[in-house]
């Protein structure tokens, strides 16, 4: 629960050559998805790799708070006994999801189909971001919601008692819309229909699939028809979550901008719908390399290698790329500084309404720290200074919001002069190890 403790200043100074294996935590989207599927099938789910970040934890605590029992094994393996689809018992207090938007959204979906009620609530980010487009559809399933004005939390649901299975066309590109939407279908009687024009991360889908519910995805005209027969009978699972590509961005561009660095980053998750940094990184000319690529959990991963990339150029990044991408582009606004010419991120309206504006927070970030920046509502652009010549020197306000704290710690790592942000509390809600991790690497980033 970031948002809640007393700010703690971080600052990042230059540093000589990163080195050394980054082994980065779980999959933040993969972990959520692993207990609520979990607290849904019948019987126990192991997992591995579970991410132990605030968010995630949040998340564990709320499955408890609905009946399932949630604990952690003294190998740091993880059992999920669940109650299965439709058994969530009401919970007695406010289910708190910190600053997690996944969490709130994809339980809200999980017990909108329930017959019971349950009041959310986060932190100060999360309180201030929209929920209507998750409550809207969970409308259609017969779930009846009071807010605060404009759709925030704190938030009562009461589910619905006789649930009707919906069809619904997810008009934002968003994974958490549409896997709140399928959650919620799980205990509707009959096919449930989710279309979504751009595809997003389709971990949702996959995981429905191997807790063994029916579920099929069709790419038609209208975009990705996944349909889902409701009222299955899951099945525990034994799942390894792979490492978070989200998180391996920070370690890979600090490489990419520290000089002399060669870092492995081993066994990433690679999922199409995730990897779209990567793919802008090379393109950007990064010596960027997959290494021993294979599946793993019915996921794709390998282990990156990065080294220092002094020859970079600004590229315009493809709108259409930007679902698989969207937690990234903060961080790779500091590489575009660091490259020769102009970045263009285009189609990127949602990049205003996640843990911060990230648009807005990044913009004043940089230019704190001598980046020129162009904004309009859904798109900006970064002027590269060439490797190396970002000046730095700045604070930076995160905003209570982990990828922004993170990005202006590798920023420092190839300026001038270091860089501040005002509190990196937020990092611990999805990357609890990055100081000790980057330090193992060879970075300076010191509080205060
Ligand atoms: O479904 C998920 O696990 C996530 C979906 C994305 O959010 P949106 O659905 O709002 O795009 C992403 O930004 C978030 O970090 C995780
Ligand atoms: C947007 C993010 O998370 P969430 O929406 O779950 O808060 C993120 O981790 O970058």
């Amino acid at each position: 629960m970031s948002g809640h403790g007393t700010p703690i200043p971080m600052t990042s100074s230059p540093c000589g050559p990163l080195s050394g294996v980054a082994e980065v935590p779980g999959d933040k989207s993969i972990s959520h998805r692993s207990l609520i599927l979990g607290a849904m099938a019948v019987g126990e789910t192991r997992i591995t790799g579970l991410l132990e970040g605030e968010d995630v934890l949040d998340t564990a605590k709320a499955m408890r708070a609905f009946g399932a029992e949630v604990t952690k094994h003294e190998d740091g393996s993880w059992s999920v006994h669940g109650v299965g689809v439709g058994g969530f018992a009401e919970p007695d207090n406010v289910i708190d999801c910190g600053n997690s938007g996944t969490g709130v959204r994809l339980i809200m979906g999980a017990m909108a189909s329930s017959p019971i009620t349950a009041t959310f609530t986060g932190d100060a980010s999360l309180n201030g971001r929209p929920m209507a487009r998750v409550t809207d559809p969970l409308a259609l399933f017969g779930a009846q919601t009071v807010g605060r004005k404009g759709g925030r939390l704190p938030m009562t649901i009461v589910g619905a008692a006789d649930p009707v299975p919906v069809r619904y066309e997810v008009p934002v590109p968003s994974a958490q819309v549409k896997s709140a939407v399928l959650l919620a279908g799980l205990n509707a009687p009959g096919q449930t229909v989710v279309i979504e024009k751009e595809a997003t991360r389709d971990h949702s889908e996959r995981m429905l699939a191997g807790f063994g519910a029916e579920i099929t995805v069709e790419d038609t005209d209208e975009g990705r028809v996944i349909t889902l027969t409701g009222r299955p009978e899951l099945k525990p699972q034994v799942i390894a979550v792979p490492r978070d590509p989200s998180s391996a961005a920070f370690p890979v561009c600090a490489a990419l901008l520290a000089p002399g660095s060669d870092v492995l980053v081993p066994g990433i998750g690679l999922n199409p719908t995730r990897a779209g940094l990567f793919t802008t990184l090379r393109e950007m000319g990064a010596d960027l390399t997959y290494e021993n690529e294979r599946e793993e959990g019915g996921e794709p991963v390998a282990d990156l290698r990065a080294r220092y990339s002094p020859n970079m150029k600004g590229i315009e990044v493809p709108p259409e790329r930007a679902a698989s991408m969207i937690d990234e582009y903060p961080v790779l606004s500091v590489v575009a500084a660091n490259a020769t010419g102009t970045t263009m991120m285009a189609g990127v309206k949602e990049l205003r309404v996640k843990e911060s504006d990230r648009i807005d927070a990044m913009a004043r970030g940089l230019r704190a720290n001598g980046v020129t920046v162009d904004e309009g509502d859904d798109w900006w652009s970064v002027t590269g200074l060439g490797i190396g010549n970002v000046p730095g020197g700045g604070t930076c306000e995160s905003y209570l919001d982990h990828r922004i704290a993170m990005s202006f710690m590798v920023m420092g790592m190839g300026a001038q002069s270091p860089v501040s942000v005002d509190d990196g509390g937020p990092i611990a809600t999805s990357f609890p190890i990055f100081e000790p991790l980057m330090a193992s690497l060879g970075a300076k980033v010191a509080r205060g």
